[in-house]
């Protein structure tokens, strides 16, 4: 591979953003605190931060009902509460029982409350008239599934009709992991404290945190050196990074050569769509070997592919031997054509040391029968594959989405690219990458089959591994998005994300 054009400026520093989880949060409290003093002081700034978001996104609202818990969360409640009094707005503050304040700042929030004669509702099965209600149930000292009468409570939130807005986490929802183990509310939009959350941004994560606002709470800068970050969040800005501007005196084989196999009888047209992703994802050179009787059409579709049949194995060897890398899986199958081109192309990319992309079929097969990888090896499984690949189930893996990445990572040895709502990246023993973009439209038979052949292009055109795998799973979500603005989210194909991959792949080079 003698590729050089998708690949970072000299000295660029990382893109994106990092993302915590609750420990890091606690360490950054405490140098805060080290260095700011009062716990009440954070508490404060933390629910004026929440009055000032409710105020610039309903600014009409009049009826506030704020749920408050039993810690600091709930605390923030009280001030948020107390801010709206003052502002005139009828604020009451609605709890369980239970749920009385239980540590000494909430427990101060919530008396200055009542000094400012707030009034505080316990919840008998239904929520007051509201025009939006404040969830300061629980943030990130959530613990344990919440029990019934929470799970009401939570419930009669979700079932009000109006906005929430949700202060740290939307409660139950495990800001870590992105799942919730029992009933969680769905906000509006959340408010999140100090640093962002890696689970608010994947799994379920996305559906009750809504749209996501920020307050560092003018902590300074240094307390976010004690934290150490869960993963690295990068959406459709970060792509000009990778994808650089071409070199004038570029050639076909400066953009390196991709072989796409799969397509056994009945699933050709998975092997077309990463073909045509590879092409439009700007590889230099793509070749499919796939079953002879899917040549015609697809040459008819990508007359600038080329085209080797595998009808008999060992047919495609001088395929093998000529690729800068190799995509398998989409459409393979597992019957004995897949088997055997499986095994071969295994077997030559092991000797050769030919980076791998492997999607689909080839995840099974790997997954019944385990072997080493070549290095650099890029899996790019759905939870369904993942589940397969870590020989648990797909509820496990979707409980701990970014535990589910890194031990697949290392079990494999490999690149993996978790697929589902914000997809997570990673490489053995690496921080992952979360991807911030991308649709339900794209839950779609065929979008991994465009992923793997973006994946393979990048790869080619000369960016490693991981970053091949982290810049095309963003480019392909972000084409996913481009897609959908122009027709909306049903319906979308994936051939819809091969006609706008070439728009997204060419970004306006950051100043
Ligand atoms: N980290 C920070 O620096 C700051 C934190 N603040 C707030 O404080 C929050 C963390 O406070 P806490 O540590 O007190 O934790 P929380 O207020 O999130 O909740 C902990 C309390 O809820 C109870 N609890 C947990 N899960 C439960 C369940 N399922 N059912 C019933 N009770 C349950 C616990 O026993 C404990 O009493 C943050 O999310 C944030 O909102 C802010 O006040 C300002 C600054
Ligand atoms: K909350």
């Amino acid at each position: 591979m003698s590729a050089s054009c998708a690949t970072p400026a000299p000295g660029a520093s990382l893109p994106g953003s990092l993302l915590y989880d609750a420990a890091a949060l606690r360490a950054i409290e405490a140098a805060a605190l080290a260095h700011a003093g009062e716990a009440t002081a954070l508490m404060q700034r933390a629910g004026q931060a929440g009055w000032r978001t409710l105020l610039s996104h309903w600014p009409q609202a009049r009826r506030i009902v704020v749920v408050c818990g039993p810690g600091n969360n709930g605390g923030d409640g009280y001030v948020l509460a107390t801010q709206a009094l003052a502002s005139g707005c009828d604020a009451v503050v609605v709890r369980l029982e239970p749920h009385a304040p239980r540590t000494e700042p909430s427990r101060a929030m919530c008396a200055a409350f009542e000094a400012a004669s707030g009034r505080i509702e316990a919840f008998g099965g239904a929520l007051p008239p509201a025009d939006i209600l404040v969830d300061a149930l629980f943030g990130i000292g959530l613990s344990r599934a919440p029990d019934h009468a929470t799970a009401a409570l939570i419930d009669a939130i979700n079932a009000a009709g109006v906005p929430v807005l949700a202060l740290d986490t939307p409660s139950g929802l495990s800001g870590d992991r992105g799942s919730a183990d029992g009933a969680a509310v769905r906000a509006t939009r959340t408010l999140q404290f100090l640093a962002p959350q890696l689970g608010l941004q994947t799994g379920d994560g996305p559906d009750h945190a809504g749209a996501l606002s920020l307050d560092v709470l003018g902590v300074d800068a240094h307390c976010f050196e004690a934290a150490q970050a869960q993963a690295r969040r990068i959406d459709a800005q970060d792509l000009a990074h990778w994808l650089q501007p071409r070199p004038r005196n570029a050639h076909k084989g400066s953009h390196g050569r991709v072989l796409c196999i799969g397509g056994d009888h009945g699933t050709g047209g998975a092997v077309m769509l990463a073909a045509g992703a590879a092409l439009r994802a700007g590889a230099g050179l793509v070749e499919v070997a796939t079953q002879g009787v899917h040549i015609a059409p697809l040459l008819a579709r990508w007359p600038e592919a080329m085209v080797r049949r595998t009808d008999n194995v060992s047919a495609f060897a001088g395929a093998l031997d000529a690729a800068d890398v190799i995509a398998l899986g989409p459409g393979l199958g597992q019957g004995s054509w897949g088997h055997a081109l499986f095994d071969e192309t295994l077997d030559a990319a092991s000797a050769a040391d030919t980076p791998l992309v492997l999607d689909a079929d080839a995840l099974n097969l790997l997954a019944a029968r385990p072997r080493g990888l070549p290095a650099g090896a890029v899996l790019t499984p759905h939870p369904g594959e993942a589940a397969r690949l870590l020989e648990t189930d797909t509820a496990t893996v979707q409980h701990d989405r970014p535990d589910a990445v890194r031990a697949l990572a290392a079990r494999w040895n490999a690149v993996v690219v978790l697929k589902g709502a914000g997809t997570l990246v990673c490489a053995p023993g690496g921080l992952p990458w979360l991807i911030a973009a991308g649709n339900p439209g794209m839950a779609t038979g065929g979008m991994g089959d465009v992923l793997t052949g973006v994946i393979a292009a990048l790869r080619a055109q000369g960016l490693d591994a991981e970053h091949a795998a982290a810049c095309g799973a963003l480019l392909h979500a972000v084409a996913g998005d481009r897609a959908a603005r122009t027709a909306g989210e049903r319906g979308l194909l994936p051939g819809d994300l091969i006609d706008v991959l070439r728009a997204c792949a060419n970004p306006e080079p950051h100043p």
